[in-house]
């Protein structure tokens, strides 16, 4: 079979010791304790064939009972002790397996999590939300499985098969290599086996994950379904995904169904052999009748590891596959990132913009999307972003607080690139409400105050009047404690803008980019929203994206975009009289045929 590359610093089974780390110590103890009890049960079938030589079938066993009955009741006591002693390790053991994958299971869920969290945008576009959640929850688990499970079958098997062979071949060694040599035959069929299941479990991964992003785009985007009466379609769709998942399931099932009849024959011929060869031997006697008590009483000691094993491939197969996905993510980079040599800037930025021959095309796109850009907003400037939809206004603002890297030119902030600064410093000055809003299951209050935490109730307030949503917030049944976003009430278009406003100015941001955050609201609100910015009681610089021309009127500057260049800018007055793209779009608003 071609031998796959790891592409991982560290191979799979590292990589979980990592992750043990502080529990490795007391998971030692549970192996230990995972060998102690499985010799343990060795004990009965011994003390059974001692009991059965001495007291029922030896020469002298009449004699043996009335002259050693201590010792017949030792070996019956030793052997209820030993079942105690053993019950309390698997009890103990059976804990710290438990114990240990829980904290794994925790520590890197909140490591994926926190990886997640600080991903940059190409991250978000390139990973599906369904395929991030499955290895949040199936492909973790998995991993919670091979250390509470799958470590302890493999310990258990092992050590039982090792036990069992060395008392077999201590007992009675020709009886003993009768019976194990049936054993290598397994390990070749488990090879063989897989060989064969390992593609199948990736194959599985995949379909998994299918479904479940099937799943979360329907839920996530119901309103579209509804909207379109696709729910037949959806639920097709996903009966589909649903029944990928389980034929690929019951085909893996079936690869092991296949190998299963040779490893349960093999297994099952062990008794056949202790019988026949075990039945000369008594015969001959090369065995005493014992031996063949204690052999017959353990030769599932042998037999079920070799059952075992195929269960352990296959398991240990689910765990290769599903800790390759959370690898992925556990050793993933974001592009974007802190410099090593990354200025710290705890205060406000003055608020001056640069762009310097700006070009940006994104990973997966196939032209540039913006061309040599060069444009400065001084500090308190508000500049306005206009053009067609698609010409790379969103593009160009994601510039700024370093969302994207521009791949040729500079974005300067105070006259510093924006890439030697530190991310935290860089964006906790930037309010940013974005086109799509999203407001999180939670109070208004606390959406708004959701960049800053520490923010009063009579702040959240100001800034809620600032961007007009203070009228309809007070309508409201609980006003500022009405629970909003997926759970909560549910807000029109231009409500949410308006939320979404108010969180970008509560943070006081140095420099506040709004992208077409007026475009769901009335014109009369839009106007009072316009006046406030003006009136806001901490420096800012703004850049907006706006289609309309009430909105961008009174900027200082106005930047028209188109395909991605500079079309034109300047003032208002100075844009109607070049008579270009601008004043076009001022005569289709204001329906006058001449300016
Ligand atoms: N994540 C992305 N990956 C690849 N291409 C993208 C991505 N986002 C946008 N684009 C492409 O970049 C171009 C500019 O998109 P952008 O969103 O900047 O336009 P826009 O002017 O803001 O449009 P609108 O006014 O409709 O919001 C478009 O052709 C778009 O298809």
């Amino acid at each position: 079979m071609k031998q796959e590359t790891n592409p991982f610093p560290k191979t799979k089974l590292q990589w979980l010791w990592e992750n043990m780390k502080g529990c490795r110590g007391i998971y030692f103890v549970g192996m230990a304790g995972t060998v102690v009890y499985n010799i343990l049960q060795l004990t009965v079938p011994y003390f059974s064939g001692k009991i059965v030589d001495l007291f029922l079938t030896g020469e002298n066993a009449r004699e043996n009972l009335s002259t050693h009955r201590d010792l017949f009741y030792q070996l019956i006591l030793a052997m209820v002790l030993f079942t105690l002693l053993r019950c309390v390790i698997v009890y103990g053991v059976c804990m710290i397996y438990e114990h240990v994958s829980q904290t794994v299971l925790y520590r890197v869920r909140n490591y994926l999590y926190d990886k997640i969290q600080r991903q940059d945008m190409t991250f978000y576009s390139t990973y599906r939300t369904g395929d991030l959640m499955t290895r949040l929850t199936g492909d973790l688990d998995a991993i919670r499985h091979m250390v509470a499970w799958i470590i302890r079958m493999v310990i258990e098997s092992f050590s039982l098969f090792a036990a069992a062979a060395i008392f077999f071949l201590y007992t009675n060694w020709k009886m003993a290599l009768c019976l194990l040599v049936i054993a290598p035959f397994v390990f070749w069929i488990i090879y063989l086996f897989r060989n064969k299941v390992a593609p199948m479990h990736a194959l599985l991964r995949e379909k998994l994950s299918q479904m479940n992003t099937c799943a979360q785009e329907n839920i996530s985007g119901n309103r579209v379904v509804k909207a379109f009466a696709r729910e037949d379609y959806e639920i097709e769709k996903f009966d589909k995904a649903n029944r990928d998942f389980c034929e690929t399931n019951k085909a893996t099932a079936m690869v092991w169904l296949k190998f299963f009849p040779y490893v349960e024959t093999i297994a099952n011929l062990m008794p056949l052999v202790m019988l026949g060869v075990g039945g000369v031997f008594l015969i001959k006697g090369q065995l005493t009748m014992g031996e063949y008590v204690a052999f017959s009483g353990l030769i599932w000691a042998i037999a079920n590891p070799m059952r075992q094993m195929g269960n352990i491939m296959n398991e240990f197969q689910r765990f290769s596959a599903a800790s390759r996905k959370v690898m992925e993510l556990y050793y993933s980079e974001p592009k974007i990132k802190d410099h090593e040599d990354a200025k710290e800037h705890p205060d406000r930025f003055d608020g001056k913009i640069e762009f310097k021959n700006v070009s940006f095309q994104y990973e997966d796109g196939d032209l540039p999307v913006l061309h040599n850009i060069s444009f400065t907003v001084n500090p308190g400037e508000t500049v306005a972003i206009m053009g067609e939809t698609g010409c790379g206004k969103t593009s160009l603002i994601n510039l700024i607080p370093r969302f994207y890297e521009p791949t040729e030119g500079k974005v300067l902030i105070d006259g510093t690139p924006v890439e030697n600064l530190r991310l935290h410093d860089l964006r906790r000055h930037i309010g940013l409400a974005t086109q799509d809003v999203l407001l999180y299951s939670d109070t208004i209050e606390g959406n708004i105050a959701y960049g800053d935490g520490s923010i009063k109730i009579n702040d959240v307030v100001k800034f809620a009047r600032y961007s007009s949503a203070s009228d309809f917030i007070a309508k409201m049944p609980e006003g500022y404690d009405t629970i909003v976003g997926e759970r909560g009430v549910g807000l029109s278009g231009g409500q949410k803008q308006r939320i979404s406003l108010a969180r970008a100015l509560a943070i006081r941001p140095s420099i506040l980019i709004l992208d077409d955050t007026t475009s769901a609201v009335d014109m009369e609100t839009e106007k009072q929203i316009q006046h406030s910015l003006k009136e806001l009681d901490f420096p800012c610089t703004k850049v907006i994206i706006a289609q309309r021309i009430s909105t961008t009127r009174d900027a200082d500057r106005i930047v028209v975009l188109r395909d991605g260049y500079i079309e034109e800018s300047g003032t208002h007055e100075e844009l109607l009289a070049k008579k270009g793209y601008y004043y076009e779009l001022v005569k289709l608003q204001t329906g006058l045929d001449e300016l």
